[in-house]
């Protein structure tokens, strides 16, 4: 097996290689990863190496050996597919990578992401809900130095960006993004989908399934008459009804 093989061929499932093909192929069921569109990026916890896939492949059908792989110091390619260019999405998961310590980034077409983009202006909230507690609050408890979880009381907030063009045009929104939003783990990108990382594959793929709950959930609740961000109790001054 050549260098470049040893890179992406592993018995074992939860290689970045393998973990990447099979969970597309799982958001390709959900409609996340659907015509070619949305995608995963790992980076291996053992070698930092950056996974990525193929530009306009269908995920679903990914083998190990379409995916790039790229050095975190020097963003050079140790593996780079003749017949593919790397995803478009790559410098939205490097600045991922390298300003939100990220491990791992999802990007789904989400239906209920672009819904609530066509809802809601330059910021999606939603408060007092249970699943809520599945995202990070960005706070670090100070004894146990383990990540905070958003409380049931709290309000998720996640911010809305313009679309454009061009993927890599998203880049200077999504810098923004990390100043104004230091501690969000998703942005939602207008008329588009939605980007959400993690400090691994195992916890973004957790914050993807929870947000994408929520933006369903808030979807049902706006067409109610509830705005999803209400008090606790408000929610019966907004219902329609006789
Ligand atoms: C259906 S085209 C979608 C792309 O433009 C982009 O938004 C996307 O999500 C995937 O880009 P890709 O370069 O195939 O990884
Ligand atoms: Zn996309």
């Amino acid at each position: 097996m050549s260098s470049e093989d040893t890179l992406i061929h592993s018995d074992d499932p939860r290689h970045p290689a393998n973990l990447i093909c099979t969970l597309c192929k799982q958001f390709f069921y959900n409609n996340w990863c659907t015509g070619t569109g949305g995608g995963i990026s790992i980076k291996d916890p053992e070698t930092s190496h950056y996974y990525l896939a193929p530009s306009g492949v269908q995920k679903e059908q990914m083998r190990p050996e379409d995916l790039f792989v790229m050095d975190a110091q020097t963003l050079d390619y140790l593996r780079a597919p003749k017949l593919y260019k790397p995803s478009a999405c790559t410098p939205l998961f490097v600045a991922c990578y390298q300003k939100k310590d990220a491990g791992a980034i999802i990007h789904t077409h989400s239906q209920n992401a672009v819904v609530c983009s066509l809802i809601f202006g330059d910021e999606f909230r939603i408060a007092n809900i249970e699943q809520i507690k599945a995202i990070p609050s960005g706070k670090v408890d100070p004894v146990t130095m383990k990540p905070i979880a958003l409380s049931f009381f709290d309000t998720l907030r996640i911010p809305i960006i313009e679309n454009m063009a061009h993927e890599d045009e998203l880049i200077d929104d999504l810098h923004k993004t990390f100043i104004d939003y230091p501690n969000t783990c998703a942005v939602i990108v207008r008329r588009h989908g939605i980007f959400v990382w993690g400090p691994a594959i195992d916890k973004a793929k957790i914050f993807n399934e929870a947000i994408d709950y929520l933006m369903e959930l808030a979807i049902k609740m706006h067409k109610l008459g509830i705005p999803p961000d209400c008090g606790i109790g408000e929610e019966k001054k907004h219902l329609a009804g006789p």
